[in-house]
């Protein structure tokens, strides 16, 4: 036998209801089914009551729209046979319902006595209405059998024993085979109406299924069944296919609405499975609730569900006179029982000094009063200090059988949110190993949920979260590249590319779930801001988003500013400008610092010969325990395109144009041409290499005269036509001794010097076509044959190509 229990949403309109009748008539044998109200009526009983209570006229509309709803199913639902006398019983259960309303006006009373028996209309009108749509079936009075009796704090709690009897008696010993009747519903010893608490429909399910022996409960509500997680917060949470009645009663204890808590405790006992089910989605295979999931391995995932309260208030209380004090923490919770305060957290560490409780925000005011009552003694004395609350937090629970004996796990799981910047302020871990609960700042609690979700793949793809700034030659090619590669990383590594934020120098554009890279010009048109880098940073701390990457495409020194802030707010900082590595030391040195600290990346590869693997190279040398003794490079592909194409007819002005226009130069090409291009990058090589130095030391012998590189950036061209001629006979000289020139960086037993030389062909650098690079490296290792590093050093696309090779090295993806 089945026992099916269908929520408000299921009961709620003709549509849903058809689907309820259809899924009921298809199953064979006997069933029992358990119905809520239909969808939104208890709300709308509780709202006209206190219209009524409070003496508003108001309460008649909204018993008007209580009536139509209930009218209204019955002609869409209620075959036509039945449809009349079930017509005459609503209508009479209805008025006496308009009824009692009206006596809560005229006598100015709601007891808690008299709203129970109002909103026991809700579940008492839509089982009449469902047993009268569906064929052959009989209706039960859920208050003739579900008997509650007095609990603590005067809470009504069911009695089994004596409700158990009860379905024996009025539901058992008739013939029927499709039993229906109202969920929640209950009466006490002495008749009156009562319940089993919001929710409770569910609860009234599994006491059926226990009573009757089904051989399954099914609870059909509105969701295709457990999620990993919420979905509104985490897009890519899916539907959990088993989960044990522990992990179950885990997830929906904290936070998960698919079911009621007490539902489980009945059918557990009696091992019954339950199976959540979507009434709109019917063939959706839903989530099996059991002792044991047949198809349970031991590889499944770890964790199997994450749950949150947005809602946590934490009150410590601490003493130093705690430590080995017996009969403290029964004081603390036997005076919040007393007082009714429910603590769902506790954390006590081991040295006794103080106990963490979490309560709801509701509960705040009264535990913090209820302890300095209690403790009055010890705080007048000093011995205590006072009790303190801290309010706006959230709690997350981690679920899963499987969590037990997986070595590791809570490290990886809190060094998971402490990379992204979330502190966790209170922990609690029971030995069963089955829930793992941490509580935390609200605001953190999204990018908290997402980032678990992403970091233990119960989500099915790993996700960076891009903020990309600067939409010059490298970003252009960069967004390009992100669109082309992004379904292929996607399908092939699991890794999503989810751009969040695009800027210019004066729009950005922002949006944590996702923007189309393919489009950015036209959502920075029509949807962008106006930006400054101050507001960038706004925008991305405030989007305060997990596993996000600071991309920065531009050449200023403004967004360079940006990092230290950024990497200590745990956002991870890819940059192709090299303003910051380059200029002064002790910045470049706390950023490498804060970013070891904060367990970020700060990474700037493309700031030496654009794609090619230059500092990583150096990284891996010196991290092997190698040496670097010496450095020579050519390392500006604008200077080595330029004497590479000067001729006879390509005079020094045409060939600075030409490497503009190819997209080698500097934003301001006199950073190329000036030297101070590569005097950036070898100070960037020496300090990888690690040496401490700066421009300053850089010995420079350069080639445009000082006074040329004064003045506007457009006026530069027109200027360096001057040294044409000049330019053009050290050419022909050059040609005509077969010798090439280079702008050559050098590194060379701490001395660090940059200038233009003249090689040739049995030099290294003589054959170096284009605006390629070469970096020879002297180390210990290498000593003999320096080892070589060759190819284009500059140009969008490969630049671009580098930097994104550095954004996806973030992810741990092969
Ligand atoms: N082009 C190349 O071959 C290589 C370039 N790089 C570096 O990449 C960076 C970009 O170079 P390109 O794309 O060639 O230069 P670009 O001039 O084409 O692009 C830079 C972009 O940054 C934007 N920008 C400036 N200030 C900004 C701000 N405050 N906020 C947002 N955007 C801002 C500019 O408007 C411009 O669109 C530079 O730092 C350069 O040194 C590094 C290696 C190679
Ligand atoms: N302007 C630079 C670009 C790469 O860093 C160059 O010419 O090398």
């Amino acid at each position: 036998m089945k026992v099916l229990k269908f929520g408000g949403t299921s009961v709620g309109t003709v549509n849903s209801l058809t689907n309820v009748k259809r899924i009921v008539e298809e199953i064979p044998g006997r069933k029992v089914v358990v119905v809520s109200a239909l969808g939104g009526i208890t709300d709308l009983l509780i709202a006209t009551a206190r219209l009524a209570v409070a003496d508003d006229i108001a309460y008649l509309d909204s018993y008007a729209r209580i009536v139509e709803r209930h009218i209204a199913v019955i002609d869409g639902v209620v075959p036509e046979s039945r449809r009349d006398a079930t017509l005459a019983m609503v209508k009479m259960m209805l008025d006496e319902l308009g009824n009692i309303f009206k006596g809560v006006m005229l006598l100015h009373d709601l007891s808690p006595r008299a709203l129970d028996i109002i909103v026991s209309y809700g579940e008492r009108l839509s089982s009449v209405i469902v047993s009268n749509a569906i064929k052959g079936a009989t209706h039960f009075d859920s208050r003739t059998f579900i008997r509650t009796k007095e609990g603590p704090h005067g809470a009504n709690v069911l009695d089994s024993e004596l409700t158990n009897r009860l379905i024996e008696e009025k539901v058992c010993a008739y013939e029927w085979d499709t039993a229906v009747m109202g969920g929640f519903l209950a009466t006490d010893a002495k008749g009156e109406v009562t319940n089993l608490g919001r929710g409770g429909s569910d609860y009234t399910a599994a006491i059926m299924a226990a009573a009757l022996d089904a051989d399954i409960l099914e609870i059909w509500t509105d969701v295709d069944g457990f999620m990993t997680a919420d979905p509104r917060v985490i897009d890519t949470a899916y539907v959990i296919d088993e989960l044990t009645y522990t992990e179950a009663m885990e997830l929906c204890n904290f936070g998960a609405k698919v079911i009621y808590p007490p539902t489980i405790y009945p059918v557990y006992h009696k091992n019954i499975p339950i199976l959540v089910k979507n009434t709109f989605n019917p063939s959706a295979p839903g989530t099996r609730i059991s002792n044991e999931p047949p198809h349970r391995k031991p590889s499944d995932k770890a964790i199997k569900g994450i749950s949150s309260i947005n809602d946590t208030c934490l009150v410590t209380i601490t003493s130093l006179c705690m430590v080995g004090v017996i009969g403290v923490n029964s004081r603390i919770f036997n005076a919040l029982t007393a007082k009714g305060v429910s603590v769902f957290l506790v954390s006590q560490a081991a040295s006794e000094n103080n106990t963490t409780i979490a309560v709801r925000n509701a509960d705040a005011d009264l535990a913090v009063r209820t302890l300095r009552e209690e403790f009055a003694t010890e705080l007048a004395t000093g011995m205590f200090n006072d009790v303190v609350a801290e309010r706006d937090l959230a709690t997350v629970a981690v679920v899963g059988e499987n969590m037990k004996h997986t070595t590791g796990l809570a490290g990886k799981l809190f060094n998971t949110v402490g990379r992204n910047g979330i502190n966790v302020i209170a922990c609690a871990q029971g030995a069963s190993e089955t829930n793992i609960s941490f509580v935390i700042e609200r605001k953190s609690l999204r990018k908290a949920l997402n980032v678990i979700h992403d970091s233990f793949f119960l989500s099915e793809c790993q996700v960076l979260n891009l903020f990309l700034i600067g939409v010059g030659n490298v970003g252009r090619s960069l967004m390009q590249q992100i669109s082309k590669q992004q379904e292929k990383l996607l399908r092939e590594k699991n890794l999503r590319i989810n751009v969040v934020g695009i800027a210019s120098s004066k729009r950005g554009v922002f949006n944590r779930d996702g923007l189309d890279v393919a489009d950015w010009r036209r959502l920075l048109d029509e949807e962008g801001i106006d930006v400054t880098p101050d507001i960038i940073r706004r925008e991305v701390l405030n989007m305060n988003i997990f596993n996000s990457v600071f991309v920065d495409c531009t050449a200023s020194a403004d967004v360079a500013a940006l990092y230290k802030d950024l990497l200590s707010h745990n956002v991870n900082v890819v940059a192709a400008n090299k303003i910051a590595a380059s200029g002064d030391y002790d910045v470049y040195k706390e950023l490498k610092e804060t970013a070891r600290r904060k367990d970020v990346k700060y990474l700037f590869e493309t700031n030496v010969g654009a794609g090619l693997p230059i500092i990583n190279t150096i990284n891996s040398l010196i991290n092997s325990g190698d040496k670097i003794l010496k450095i020579e490079a050519v390392v500006s592909g604008t200077l080595n395109y330029i004497f590479n194409v000067l001729a006879a007819d390509v005079p020094l002005s045409r060939a600075v144009v030409m490497a503009k226009e190819a997209g080698y130069t500097e934003p301001d090409p006199r950073i190329d041409l000036s030297g101070k291009d590569v005097i950036r990058k070898l100070v960037i090589l020496a300090r990888e290499a690690g040496y401490e130095v700066s421009q300053e030391d850089v010995e420079k012998n350069l080639f445009i005269p000082e006074e040329m590189l004064a003045g506007e950036a457009d006026e530069f061209i027109s200027k360096v036509a001057s040294l044409d001629e000049e330019f053009e006979k050290m050419r022909g000289d050059a040609e005509a001794a077969h010798r090439h020139f280079r702008f050559v960086a050098s590194f060379d037993n701490g001395h660090l010097s940059v200038g233009l030389r003249s090689v040739d062909s049995d030099h290294p650098f003589y054959n170096l076509a284009g605006s390629n690079n070469v970096i020879l490296l002297t180390t210990d290792r290498y000593m003999e044959y320096p080892m070589v590093i060759k190819g284009y050093g500059a140009g969008a696309e490969v630049t671009a190509a580098g930097v994104f090779a550095d954004i996806i090295s973030i992810a741990n993806i092969r």
